[in-house]
């Protein structure tokens, strides 16, 4: 197994740099690190002990600050390594009364966890971010095992995780009120308390991102956090617990239990459960919206989206080409954020996709393990049968594929669902393939002739969570970001989450922000105290 210097960070970086070059960049790392068989045996080695390592084998529910089994089996589902699409274990599902077990815990560590300070509530994450750090290469490799998305990426992912989680650590201790001077000395007083449990539902392309962006804030405000991880990726959420709880989390404030839908329902119903947090579907969403409403609960949802990628003819057309490929190819396109429509101004089509497709087939499928891959395996055989139907659909209704959108065998032992990025032209805005989120690496490439026409083609779509805009005239690049309507929009570039930045959508792609400074809003509710200086008057 190549070493990565888990300072991290520069490694990560050159990672990163080799994904957005594919190939182009020098990177003297992967030169040495190329394919060779001796390599494959080796990463496949890897695989195969981490998957039988306790990681793996061990109890997959987190309650009172450990690992255990659901005391009651309501069924069980296949855990898999999609590049192998071998079954690593079966999970047990949990029921009723494990989910009530687990919010009776979190309301239990409400109690004392909601009465900390914020500072000492920030310096619990801040030591869990370093320890997720230190556990950066192990974290990683488990999520490869959970995803099948490439090495450098779950990487990428981790660190981004580990930062969140510090950034929340460092904002607890601001979260404060307001001061409110009225007449005759009269004031009130503003303070943001806790919700009490949150519950979050994850999906499996981002597996230790979603426990961490949901769990990292709702902790920051002092409540408690029941998570049911998507089935696809049980694993790293349960990691990030033992991370808090060596950090200093007191017992029974951040639980796991696993399961598929039912279980999802069971905690969504709960009765002492007073916000959700999720991610996944449009339609998901919109059921644990319903759910909730019965009981008057807060949700933040991150659901789908079909984004735009603006790519106007003044643009650098190397970084426009490297933003299309980031803007549809991470995580093997299971992006919600994805920029999926992408818009090329006709007197630019002939270069952009020539240089567009040039990268595109440079592009390494391959061993999520390698650290020259770049495409790894699509989540589960479902998954790819539903980017190929839609491939196919795509075709039918008069798409032409220009590259990719085929089934690849990179190894005899690697039998998971390997695709190539798919390019698609003769698109038209009427087509299923630009309508509706593929998830899944399919670019669908529409022109376009003028600025006012490409607002109008990109904001015609009932999802709003993110675009992209590529131009050198600033202010062109302002008027258009202003008039998208969607959540999270990037000038120049796509995909990048920093820290600090809240990211979500408008329109049905969701509700709510995470990432962000404005997250702790949707953490905590107000309450507002008048404070009467002077006698009491009234007309009776
Ligand atoms: N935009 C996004 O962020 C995502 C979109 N998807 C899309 O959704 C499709 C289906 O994938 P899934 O993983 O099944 O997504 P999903 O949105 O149905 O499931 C996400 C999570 O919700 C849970 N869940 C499902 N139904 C529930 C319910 N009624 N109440 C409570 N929890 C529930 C699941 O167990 C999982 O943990 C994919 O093919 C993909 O197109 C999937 C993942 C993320
Ligand atoms: C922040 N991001 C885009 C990397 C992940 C958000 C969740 C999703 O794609 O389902």
């Amino acid at each position: 197994m190549p070493k990565h210097d888990n300072g991290g960070r520069k490694s990560i970086l050159i990672n990163f740099q080799n994904f957005l070059a594919f190939g182009l960049v020098e990177n003297l790392r992967v030169e040495m690190l190329r394919p060779c068989p001796y390599v494959r045996c080796f990463h496949r080695c890897l695989a195969t002990s981490i998957s039988s390592s306790s990681q793996v084998q061990a109890p997959l529910n987190f309650l009172s600050g450990k690992r255990c089994d659901p005391s009651e089996n309501i069924g069980n589902f296949d855990l898999k390594y999609p590049a192998t699409d071998e079954t690593l274990r079966q999970v047990p599902s949990s029921g009723e009364r494990d989910v009530n077990e687990a919010v009776s815990q979190a309301r239990e560590g409400f109690r004392s966890w909601s009465k900390l300070s914020g500072f000492e509530r920030g310096n619990v994450l801040k030591r869990a971010a370093n320890i997720m750090r230190e556990r950066l290469e192990e974290l990683a490799q488990t999520e490869v095992l959970d995803t099948g998305k490439p090495i450098w990426e779950a990487r990428c992912d981790v660190q981004g995780c580990a930062d969140t989680v510090d950034y929340y650590g460092g904002l607890a201790a601001r979260i404060s009120g307001e001061f409110l001077p009225l007449s005759n000395g009269c004031f009130s007083y503003t303070v943001r308390e806790p919700l009490g449990v949150v519950g979050g539902i994850g999906a499996w392309n981002y597996p230790l991102q979603m426990a961490s962006w949901k769990s990292s804030p709702a902790l920051a405000c002092g409540n408690t956090f029941v998570f049911k991880p998507s089935p696809l990726t049980p694993l790293t959420a349960v990691m990030l617990g033992e991370v808090y709880k060596e950090a200093g989390l007191p017992d029974g404030c951040y639980n796991i239990i696993q399961g598929e839908t039912k279980t999802g329902q069971l905690l969504t119903t709960h009765p002492n459960i007073a916000k959700m947090s999720f991610t996944g579907s449009v339609p998901t969403g919109s059921k644990i919206m319903e759910a909730c409403a019965k009981d008057i609960k807060h949700v933040t949802l991150e659901l789908g989206g079909k984004s735009p990628c603006i790519i106007f003819e003044d643009c650098n057309l190397e970084n426009a080409v490297t933003g299309a490929m980031l803007a549809n190819f991470l995580t093997q396109g299971q992006v919600c954020s994805n920029g999926t429509r992408v818009f090329v101004h006709k007197s630019i089509m002939g270069p952009f996709l020539a240089q567009l497709v040039e990268r595109t087939k440079r592009m390494k499928i391959g061993d999520p393990y390698l650290e020259d891959t770049t495409v790894g395996a699509t989540i589960s055989k479902q998954q790819f049968d539903i980017v190929m139907r839609y491939i196919e659909l795509a075709k039918k209704e008069g798409a032409t594929v220009v590259c990719g959108g085929e089934r690849v065998t990179v190894d005899p032992h690697l039998r998971g669902y390997f695709v190539s990025p798919c390019i698609l032209v003769n698109c038209e805005d009427h087509m299923t393939v630009v309508r509706e989120e593929v998830f899944g690496s399919v670019m669908s490439i529409l022109t376009f002739d003028s600025e006012e026409e490409v607002i109008r083609r990109a904001n015609d779509s009932e999802l709003g969570l993110a675009g992209g805009i590529f131009t050198s005239n600033l202010q062109r690049a302002y008027r258009v970001a202003s008039a998208l309507e969607a959540g999270s929009l990037y000038i120049n570039n796509y995909n990048v989450y920093p820290v600090g930045v809240p990211f979500g959508g408008y329109k049905k792609s969701g509700l709510g922000r995470e990432n962000g400074p404005d997250t702790l809003d949707y953490y905590t509710q107000v309450k507002s105290v008048y404070v009467e200086m002077g006698d009491v008057e009234a007309p009776f």
